[in-house]
């Protein structure tokens, strides 16, 4: 088959196309030869993730946005590998054509590479996680080479690390002057040369994640860094309206779930109160 005839084949396509089996990352390396964008949002239980595997989404990540979003912590710092393996098993049972990737929490690869091996190795046999995440370019070299070399298939994260929060002093835009932006360039091919299969991108400036974009072989996924990139991720609590006080300014709000769901408790609760809950068909003669 030519070029030109598999991408007007579009039951290859990663959002949309007929294929059941679990996505692969040779799937997502075909779509960015394809030039086809793809969706991706984080995940933290079996009921959500199979409403986004049913959807089509194509990759949901078990990030360590858990901590904020599913967990009541400030930050992602606290969050344990116990936690993450709970979440992760949870949000594969819930899919079935979805690849998982799970986030090494803070703690779960700093140590080193050994370290790194043993806490992503718990996670594929554990949970049946098909690739983890980790912060860092340059930095984690070590951690995602071995990886790599082990058959774990790693997706890279830099930018904004949420990991970092107490040593950049807050949630901000990264590679603003030019020596961070030579640095993230920098990061970005260390991340593809050590074989990462795709590279998260957080709060960057839109033309420097595009300059990313165009000098990788492998995919992006940005949040925050514009429409430049092969991805795009969301947190799934701040696209469905469900996160509790403020939301970054990257994120668009496609429901107002937190609204439906508060209305329908208080529903509840005035049945109950006045006695209109149950009635004759939800009891038992
Ligand atoms: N709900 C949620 N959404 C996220 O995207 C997210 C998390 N939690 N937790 C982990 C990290 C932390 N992230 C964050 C958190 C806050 C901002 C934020 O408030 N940014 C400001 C600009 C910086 C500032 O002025 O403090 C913004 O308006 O976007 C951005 C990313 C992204 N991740
Ligand atoms: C926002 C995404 C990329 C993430 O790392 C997370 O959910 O923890």
């Amino acid at each position: 088959m030519t070029h030109a005839q598999k991408s007007a084949d579009g039951s290859k396509a990663l959002y949309g196309g007929t294929q059941q089996r679990r996505i692969t990352v040779r799937d997502l390396a075909a779509a960015k030869e394809r030039g086809e964008k793809w969706p991706m949002l984080t995940a933290y239980d079996a009921t959500t993730a199979s409403v986004f595997d049913e959807a089509g989404i194509p990759v949901l990540l078990v990030g360590d946005s858990a901590g904020n979003c599913h967990l009541g912590y400030d930050s992602t710092v606290p969050v344990t590998m116990d936690e993450t393996a709970v979440l992760s098993a949870a949000v594969v049972r819930g899919t079935r054509r979805a690849m998982v990737v799970a986030d090494l929490p803070f703690g779960a690869y700093q140590e080193g590479p050994v370290q790194a091996l043993r806490n992503a190795t718990r996670l594929l046999k554990e949970a049946g996680v098909g690739a983890i995440k980790l912060e860092g370019g340059e930095r984690s070299l070590p951690q995602t080479e071995l990886l790599v070399r082990s058959g774990i298939p790693v997706m890279a994260h830099l930018g904004l690390t949420p990991q970092s929060v107490n040593a950049l002093g807050g949630y901000y835009v990264q590679g603003r002057d030019e020596e961070a932006a030579q640095q993230l360039l920098r990061d970005a091919k260390a991340a593809q040369d050590a074989g990462a299969f795709a590279l998260v991108l957080e709060m960057v400036p839109a033309e420097l994640a595009a300059e990313v974009t165009r000098s990788l072989h492998i995919p992006t996924v940005g949040i925050g860094a514009g429409a430049g990139c092969d991805a795009q991720v969301l947190v799934w609590t701040d696209m469905a309206g469900m996160t509790s006080g403020r939301v970054p300014r990257f994120v668009r709000q496609y429901a107002k779930l937190r609204e439906t769901l508060g209305d329908a408790a208080r529903e509840f609760a005035r049945d109950v109160v006045d006695g209109a809950f149950p009635a004759e068909e939800h009891s038992f003669r």
